[in-house]
């Protein structure tokens, strides 16, 4: 059995950057409100973001040799992915690991499990998003698959899909529609730039600017307006 396939489909480096230009938010908003993943996976600091190609790892709960693994093995650019069981008491990644990923020009660290030495990583600044922090360490016992599809925060990740990562989580986005996701990104920020320049100018109410006038109307709002005197 092959544990470790190196030959990842990555990409093409414009549509990440391409991504990056937009918050994980609106681009899941942008591609049909799909793709979120968990919301207990967060930044260790919400200064941290990231985009790029995912690296998928298969790992046991509570056991970081895979994790080593795929460091060992991926590429500069790359989002080293694991799903770790979803076990919240490991810190299975800390400064040194990171140290590690930073060096080797890796793009950010994600997984459902846990991480410690978060004032270190937070100093590091290399991007690390995690669903806990937990100060205890893992064992190094149980080989598993690097770069098949997993299954990480409720979401089917695939090596090489984009992973958009900020201080409100996580979004994936399918290479072969990252085209046209960036394109509606492009036309919901214009659309929230007029909203928001309507906004400053206070030239409607909220119901009208965004559309709400009919909807509020056929389900029946009802609104006791102050008494004129
Ligand atoms: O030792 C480990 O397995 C994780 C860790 O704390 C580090 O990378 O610093
Ligand atoms: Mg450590």
């Amino acid at each position: 059995m092959i544990h470790v396939r190196t030959k990842v489909d990555r990409p093409d480096p414009e549509l990440v950057s391409g991504l990056s230009e937009y918050s994980a938010a609106t681009i899941h908003e942008a591609q049909g409100r799909k793709g979120a993943l968990s919301h207990r996976l967060k930044p260790v600091d919400p200064a941290m973001s990231f985009c790029g190609p995912a690296f998928t790892v298969s790992a046991q709960a509570g056991d970081n040799i895979m994790v080593q693994v795929a460091i060992t093995y991926a590429q500069p650019g790359d989002v080293i992915v694991v799903a770790g069981g979803e076990f919240p008491q490991a810190g299975s990644f800390g400064d040194v690991l990171a140290t590690a990923c930073h060096s080797k020009g890796l793009t950010a660290f994600v997984t459902d499990s846990g991480v410690r030495d978060s004032a270190e990583l937070r100093k590091l600044g290399f991007p690390v998003f995690s669903g806990s922090v937990c100060i205890e360490g893992t064992v190094k016992e149980t080989l598993g698959p690097i770069n098949q599809p997993i299954s990480v925060g409720g979401q089917i990740v695939r090596p090489g899909d984009i992973l958009r990562g900020d201080a409100d989580g996580i979004v994936v986005v399918d290479p072969a529609e990252a085209k046209t996701v960036i394109e509606s990104c492009r036309e919901r920020e214009e659309h929230e730039a007029w909203l928001r320049a309507q906004h400053r100018r206070g030239a409607a109410t909220l119901i009208e600017l965004h559309g709400l006038t009919e909807k509020l109307k056929a389900k029946g709002l009802v609104v006791e307006e102050d008494a004129v005197s």
